[in-house]
């Protein structure tokens, strides 16, 4: 059935205005004033803001890690989301260098498939670039629609590639119109400095972000800068937490470099004191690279406000407290790293950034939904309000109130990393495809609903136009 949502004020990452929605067929056919209803349901949105529905590009739903698996998979992980104004997101795919990437991919399909409420893609993890890799990755581009590749340059003897295979990587991507993602760390200086502090008993969770500093984030970023300069390919650093390597990504953009960067929630809002809370309790607040001092939480936004850096991804990568992270009581190391953020994501951004004065309303859809659209080539069909783009569509109140907590969080994690955390503004109702997934804050959505993406390829600028280098935009 036809549906027409009315009277809210809808928010793209260029305009803001009055008017009305009409979609049919899970797309978005008009927009005006005063739409003529008839056949069609009303969606009242007054008092509220229409938004995109937030694209999320960075989740690790039902994925194996740490000697254990994620809490949330691609339905708890997606029901989540939803609730928390995401209707798209892309996971990670991982692969081992052993097996074919089409198994990867095919396992990823099973994780995902029946289960998703809110549509997805995957993104492919490259371990070693072989005779195999070579035969293959064309295909998973062209016939999978995965136009974007990872590399670790972390978590050594686990997923850490060379810089060879970096590189390789990077000219792959440019040959074939691909994005190479990298986790930014030196993993080998990390694995020594890791190993030295356990062998003086320094076990506990805060040795985690000391084991990791963030001159190791600064300077992989740099070298994956270089790298990308040489192969004059495209570079998509993830969670960025720190100076350093912001200034790395700056550098690389004013020379024209197509680096871009995404930061997440957790370094927006929390820091390294965490881990040093009583007990093991610090063990909630692993994430690699590591929550840093409390300064750079300025640098990030800033630098989400500057567009410097583009995106702000979740990372979502859940592990309960009790049963999980435990694994790592007398060893930090051992804590499985990452945490629950899927469901945050969206409003904590609106709260601490538009609420607070951090963003504007354009560069908080930016950097939530559009962005993302346009680097991993969902745009126009997500990521914006327009004719002719899927009806992705968050009715958001801005002025509701809540307190962040465990016990009403939908993630299937024991813990909320942002307990007690005081946020105005939520998502009411949420469409994918011009269908409710939530509707007056109530799931009525069905596990398998979601739809896999075939996404385009990599298609941003030859060089970054001066302006965007100091005014945002992907
Ligand atoms: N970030 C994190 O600590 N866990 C998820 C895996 C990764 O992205 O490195
Ligand atoms: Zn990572
Ligand atoms: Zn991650």
């Amino acid at each position: 059935m036809k549906k027409v949502i009315k009277n809210g004020t809808i928010v793209t990452a260029s305009d803001t205005y009055f008017g009305d929605i009409l979609i049919e067929d899970g797309v978005i056919v008009m927009i005006g004033v005063d739409l003529d209803a008839q056949n069609a349901e009303i969606v009242d949105a007054s008092g509220c803001y229409v938004f995109p529905g937030g694209i999320d590009p960075h989740t690790h739903l039902d994925m194996p890690f740490g000697g254990t698996v994620t809490a949330d998979d691609f339905e708890s992980g997606t029901i989540a989301a939803a609730f928390g104004g995401t209707t798209t997101i892309i996971d990670f795919c991982l692969t081992s260098k052993d097996a074919p990437l089409s198994k990867a991919v095919e396992a990823w399909h099973a994780k995902s498939k029946g289960k998703a409420v809110i549509d997805y893609g995957f993104h492919l993890m490259i371990g070693e670039v072989n005779d195999d890799v070579l035969f293959e990755l064309p295909q998973m581009i062209e016939e999978e629609g995965i136009t974007s590749l990872k590399v670790f340059m972390a978590y050594k003897n686990v997923f850490q590639a060379d810089d060879g295979t970096l590189f390789k990587t990077l000219q792959l991507a440019k040959e074939h119109g691909a994005l190479v993602m990298v986790h930014a760390e030196n993993g080998d200086v990390i694995a020594y400095l890791i190993e030295k502090a356990l062998s003086e008993g320094q076990t506990e969770p805060i040795y985690h972000a000391l084991t990791r500093p963030p001159v190791l984030e600064g300077e992989a970023t740099g070298r994956a800068a270089a790298l990308t300069e040489l192969a004059d390919s495209q570079l998509y650093v993830v969670h960025v937490t720190c100076a350093e390597a912001v200034w790395k990504i700056e550098e690389a953009r004013k020379k024209g470099l197509r680096v871009y960067g995404e930061t997440c929630p957790q370094y927006l809002m929390l820091d390294q004191s965490s881990l040093a809370k009583p007990g093991f309790e610090g063990a909630k607040y692993v994430w690699s690279p590591p929550l840093r001092e409390k300064w750079n939480q300025d640098v990030l936004w800033n630098a989400l406000w500057s567009g410097s850096l583009q995106t702000v991804g979740s990372d979502q990568c859940s592990f309960n407290f009790n049963g999980q992270k435990d694994l790592g009581l007398g060893d930090f190391s051992k804590i499985p790293n990452g945490g629950p953020t899927i469901e945050d994501r969206f409003s904590i951004l609106y709260s601490e950034g538009v609420h607070k004065g951090r963003l504007s309303l354009h560069q908080f859809v930016d950097v939530i939904a559009t962005s993302s659209a346009k680097l991993f080539g969902l745009f126009p069909q997500k990521g914006t309000i327009a004719i002719g783009s899927d009806a992705d569509i968050v009715i958001f109140d801005p002025h509701c109130k809540r307190t962040i907590s465990a016990e009403t969080h939908h993630m299937k994690v024991d813990y909320n990393a942002f307990e007690g955390l005081e946020i105005t503004g939520e998502p009411v109702s949420v469409l994918v495809r011009g269908e409710f997934i939530v509707r007056d804050k109530q799931f009525v959505g069905q596990p398998g609903s979601g739809q896999y993406l075939q996404r385009k390829r990599f298609n941003q600028p030859e060089k970054l136009p001066v302006k965007e280098q100091t005014m945002g935009g992907a």
